[in-house]
C-alpha cells in the first residue's frame, strides 16, 4: 500500500476490508453471504451483550487468521480417563486412525503429516466405539478444531440426509471459521453437506435440513432445533462446543447451549474444546459433557532467551521516526509489527511509514471485527510488511510469524507500572522451536527508560543499547 496519501491509503485498506468483511465465506454460497451480512446489519443482539465477550472472540478469530501452523509444543499431554481401567492409545499416524480414504487424503491435501500432541490422544478417544465424551483444553493453535472435525466427519453417515453432527461456536466469523475447516477437510467426501446456522441465515417454514452437519451459535441453533424445528435434535450423534471460554463470557450463550445440550439423546457423544480452562469454564463444562474423559495441555511457556533485545534513546516520536527509518534503511526487515501506546500515535506513525514508500497496515480500536480480520490477513499474506497497531488492539495476539518487533512505546498497565506479561508475550517465543527474533524499544523520557529498566531486572536479560545512527551498529544486529 506505497500510496502517496496516507488518506487514500486508509481508503484502500477499509475497502479491502470491506470486500472481505464476510470473512472469505465460500463465495459461491450467496445465500449464506447474504446471511452473514443479514446477521450484521440486523444488529445481533447477542453481540450488544458482553463486550468482553467480543473481545474474546476478536482475539480468537484474530489469532486463527494471523497463524498459519501449528503451535508446536514439547508439554505432555495431561488425560484423566472416565474409566480408569481401559487401555489409553494413543497415535502417532493418522493412518492408525483408520480414517475412510477420502478422509485421510482431505488431512494430507491440507498438509498434515501426522497428529498434532493434543490430536495423539483426542482422535482415538473421539472416534472410538462407542463414542467416548471428552472436554480438552489447550492453547489456541495446537489441532483442536481440525481434531473435532475429523471426529464428525467421520461420524456422518452421507447416506441420511438429516443432521447429525451439531456444533456451537460463540460467534458467526468463528462458525464460519470452522466451516471453512469443514469444507477443506471433506474436499473429497462431497457426500457430506454442511449448513451455517447463523443469525440472518432465514430458511422457510417447515423445512427439514438435508444437511449432515449443522455448525452455528448457540441463540439460532437453538431456534433451529426447538422453535423452527428445521433440526431433529433427537438424532444427533455428535455435539461439539467449541471455544467454550468464549462462550460463557456470555450468560446467554451458556443458556441456550445448556438448553441445546439437554434436547440430545443421551447416546449423543459430547464434545467441549477450550484454550483456557479456569474454574468458570470447567463448571460450565460439566454441565455440557456428562461422563468425560479429559484432555490438558499446558501452555508452552515463552520465553526471551532466542531474542535479542535493544533500546534505542530518542527525544521525541519524531525522533523515534527517524530511528527507526535508519533501521529500515540499514537491515532488511521481512516484516515487523510496531507496537504504540494510542490510537492517534498508531495513526501519525502508519502514515509517516506510508510517506516513506512502506507498506503499511493499520489495526485500529474503531474497526469493525471484520475489518482488522482483513487486515490481519492481508499482513498474513504479506501484502503489507508492517503492520502498526495499538496495545489494545493487539492484545492476545500470537505474533509468532513476525521475526522484528518495534516497541514504539513500551508496554505498561493503567496504573503506568511495566507490564511485563504483555513484554514478553508480544517478544517471546516458545520452546526449543522458537525462531530466533529481533526486539527494537524506543525510549524518549526517563519514564520510559524506568520502565525498560525494571522490565530488564524482572526478566534478568539484558536489553543492549543500540546507536541508531551508526549504520554499521545497526547492520550488526541483523547478523
Ligand atoms: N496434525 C497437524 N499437522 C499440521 N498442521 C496442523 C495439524 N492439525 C492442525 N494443523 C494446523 O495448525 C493450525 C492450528 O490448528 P487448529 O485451528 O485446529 O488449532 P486450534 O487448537 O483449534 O486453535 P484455534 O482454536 O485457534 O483454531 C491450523 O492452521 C491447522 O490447519
Amino acid at each position: 500500500m506505497a500510496s502517496d496519501s496516507w488518506a487514500q491509503a486508509v481508503d484502500e485498506q477499509e475497502a479491502a476490508a470491506e470486500s472481505i468483511g464476510s470473512l472469505q465465506i465460500n463465495e459461491k454460497d450467496d445465500k449464506l453471504k447474504a446471511a452473514a451480512n443479514g446477521a450484521k446489519t440486523e444488529g445481533d443482539g447477542e453481540k450488544k451483550e458482553d463486550e468482553d465477550k467480543e473481545d474474546k472472540a476478536a482475539q480468537s478469530l484474530l489469532n486463527k487468521l494471523i497463524r498459519s501452523n501449528l503451535v508446536n509444543t514439547t508439554n505432555q499431554v495431561e488425560v484423566l480417563q472416565r474409566d480408569p481401567s481401559s487401555p489409553l492409545y494413543s497415535v502417532k499416524s493418522f493412518e492408525e486412525l483408520r480414517l475412510k480414504p477420502q478422509l485421510l487424503q482431505g488431512v494430507y491435501a491440507m498438509g498434515f503429516n501426522r497428529p498434532s500432541k493434543i490430536q495423539e490422544t483426542a482422535l482415538p478417544m473421539m472416534l472410538a466405539e462407542p463414542p467416548q465424551n471428552l472436554i480438552a483444553q489447550s492453547q489456541s493453535g495446537t489441532g483442536k478444531t481440525a481434531a473435532f472435525v475429523l471426529a464428525m466427519l467421520s461420524h456422518v453417515d452421507p447416506e441420511n440426509k438429516w443432521p447429525q453432527c451439531l456444533c456451537v461456536s460463540p460467534t458467526y466469523e468463528l462458525a464460519l471459521q470452522t466451516g471453512k475447516v469443514i469444507e477443506q477437510m471433506g474436499k473429497f467426501y462431497p457426500e457430506v453437506q454442511l449448513v451455517y446456522a447463523i443469525r440472518g441465515n432465514k430458511l422457510e417454514r417447515g423445512t427439514r435440513l438435508q444437511e449432515q452437519i449443522v455448525i452455528g451459535t448457540p441463540g439460532t441453533v437453538l431456534d433451529w432445533c426447538q422453535k423452527l424445528k428445521f433440526i431433529e435434535p433427537k438424532r444427533i450423534k455428535v455435539f461439539v462446543l467449541d471455544e467454550a471460554d468464549v462462550m460463557i463470557a456470555t450468560q446467554g450463550h451458556q443458556d441456550q447451549s445448556i438448553r441445546i445440550q439437554r434436547m440430545l439423546p443421551k447416546t449423543c457423544q459430547m464434545l467441549l474444546f477450550s484454550a483456557t480452562f479456569e474454574d468458570t469454564v470447567w463448571n460450565f463444562a460439566k454441565r455440557i459433557v456428562p461422563d468425560p474423559n479429559i484432555i490438558k495441555l499446558k501452555r508452552e511457556e515463552e520465553t526471551l532467551d532466542t531474542i535479542k533485545q535493544y533500546y534505542v534513546i530518542c527525544n521525541s516520536k519524531e525522533e523515534k521516526f527517524q530511528a527507526l527509518c535508519n533501521i529500515y534503511g540499514a537491515i532488511t526487515i521481512a516484516q515487523a509489527m510496531i507496537f504504540c501506546h494510542t490510537r492517534k500515535t498508531a495513526g501519525w506513525l502508519a502514515g509517516e511509514l506510508s510517506r516513506e514508500g512502506h507498506q503499511v497496515a493499520l489495526l485500529s480500536g474503531e474497526m469493525q471485527v471484520e475489518q482488522r480480520a482483513a487486515v490481519i490477513e492481508r499482513f498474513r499474506d504479506g501484502k503489507e510488511k508492517v503492520l502498526v497497531t495499538t496495545n489494545v488492539c493487539a492484545r492476545g495476539i500470537d505474533v509468532e510469524q513476525v521475526s522484528v518487533v518495534i516497541n514504539f512505546d513500551l508496554p505498561v498497565d493503567k496504573d503506568g507500572n511495566p507490564d511485563n506479561e504483555t513484554y514478553l508475550h508480544r517478544i517471546g517465543r516458545t520452546g526449543r522451536f522458537g525462531k530466533r527474533g529481533l526486539a527494537i524499544n524506543m525510549v524518549d523520557s526517563r519514564f520510559s527508560m524506568n520502565i525498560l529498566n525494571r522490565i530488564q531486572e524482572h526478566f534478568n536479560k539484558k536489553i543492549e543499547k543500540l546507536d541508531t545512527d551508526d549504520l554499521d551498529e545497526i547492520e550488526k544486529i541483523a547478523n
